[in-house]
């Protein structure tokens, strides 16, 4: 079996997240989800939570599903990077994306989200496409829709196309030759974290000119907006960047929306990939600004190095979850 659907920002403007039709249950219930390789669990807004807290969101409704089920004692609770939260208790069903289904999926209904959730009214819940070890359901943790579609897939891949204010394309159980040119570099996946975790041999400011091989341990997170590496990286990157300044009112690098941006590349073993200036000219603070946010921001408080969306959208990637794991660049 293999699957195909689109990722479509949420935002016309900004490339901030990017969600994917799903159907959950009989009849099929659709919700628009954020496939995200960054987390492990798969939940959704749902009839029981609270309704001031849904805000135009699509909501999964397991009552008016014939094939629900409710996973009897089972709960779930998570905290992501940003600090959005959700919770809630969990049920089993069957979900559909791109033509691929899985009967019998946990499906988490939220009974509580976070107010940056509620505001977020274009994303009804998350696809978790990292390893289930990372899985929060309690007493026992749950496959993810991919783990679970593994053995019926053609090969046990999955590909991410994200675009640049344009819809992309998520494939499950094939690497179609038509989305990227040359050949695909793989480097291998630590996958015990259970994120996929892979080592950038290292960059340049600018087209790969002075390219510094130094590595870059980082996961590919679809979930994550921006880029976030060390800061030797980024005061490399900024120094280059009239009226660049790292603001604590804002959060990370900001500068004048007209200035100069030189690209970014990073390596991928051999391989280099080019991040346009335009990506990294991400947003203006607010709405008509002339200071912009920058697309490359600091990991220093994060403790992990983050390829987001600013990144994957420069490549076609590909999820190998074959053993042992690895990851696949290549150039569109
Ligand atoms: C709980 C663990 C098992 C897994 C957990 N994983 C993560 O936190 C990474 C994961 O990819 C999570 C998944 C996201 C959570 C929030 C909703 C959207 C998905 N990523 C994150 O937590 C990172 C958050 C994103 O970068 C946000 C997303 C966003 C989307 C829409 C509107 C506002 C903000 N963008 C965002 O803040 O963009 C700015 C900076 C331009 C404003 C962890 O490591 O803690």
């Amino acid at each position: 079996a293999t699957g195909s659907a689109p990722a479509v920002p949420i935002d016309e403007r900004f490339d901030i997240a990017y969600v994917t039709p799903v159907t959950i249950g009989t009849p099929p219930q659709t919700l628009m989800l954020d496939f995200d390789t960054g987390s492990s669990d798969l939940w959704v807004f749902s009839s029981h939570m609270p309704p001031f807290q849904v805000r135009g969101q699509e909501i999964y409704t397991p009552d008016e599903s014939s094939t629900a089920r409710l996973l009897e004692g089972h709960t779930w609770s998570i905290m992501y990077g940003d600090g959005s939260a959700s919770r809630g208790n969990v049920y089993v069903d069957t979900f559909a994306v791109g033509g691929l289904t899985v009967l019998n999926q946990a499906v988490q209904t939220a009974q509580q989200v976070s107010a940056s959730f509620t505001s977020a009214t274009n994303i009804d819940g998350l696809v978790g496409l990292g390893f289930s070890t990372l899985n929060t359901v309690r007493p026992e943790s749950q496959l993810t829709f991919f783990d679970n579609a593994k053995a019926s897939l053609d090969n046990p891949v999955f590909t991410a196309d994200l675009k640049y204010m344009a819809a992309g394309t998520y494939d499950f159980g094939f690497i179609d030759r038509a989305k990227y040119t040359g050949e695909i570099t793989y480097v291998p996946i630590d996958p015990d974290p259970g994120y996929w975790i892979f080592t950038s041999s290292g960059y340049a400011v600018g087209a790969s000119s002075n390219f510094s091989a130094t590595p870059i341990i980082g996961i590919a997170d679809t979930g994550t907006s921006l880029v976030y590496l060390p800061t030797a990286v980024l005061t490399a990157y900024y120094r280059q960047v009239q009226g660049a300044t790292n603001s604590r009112s804002y959060g990370g690098y900001v500068f004048p929306c007209d200035s100069a941006l030189p690209s970014f590349t990073f390596g991928v073993g051999e391989e280099r990939f080019t991040i346009p200036a335009s990506y990294i000219r991400y947003a203006p603070v607010t709405e008509g600004s002339a200071t912009c946010f920058g697309g490359l921001q600091s990991s220093s408080e994060l403790g992990i190095n983050i390829w987001g969306d600013v990144a994957l959208k420069a490549a076609f990637v590909v999820f190998d979850s074959r053993s042992p794991p690895r990851i696949g660049w290549a150039k569109k």
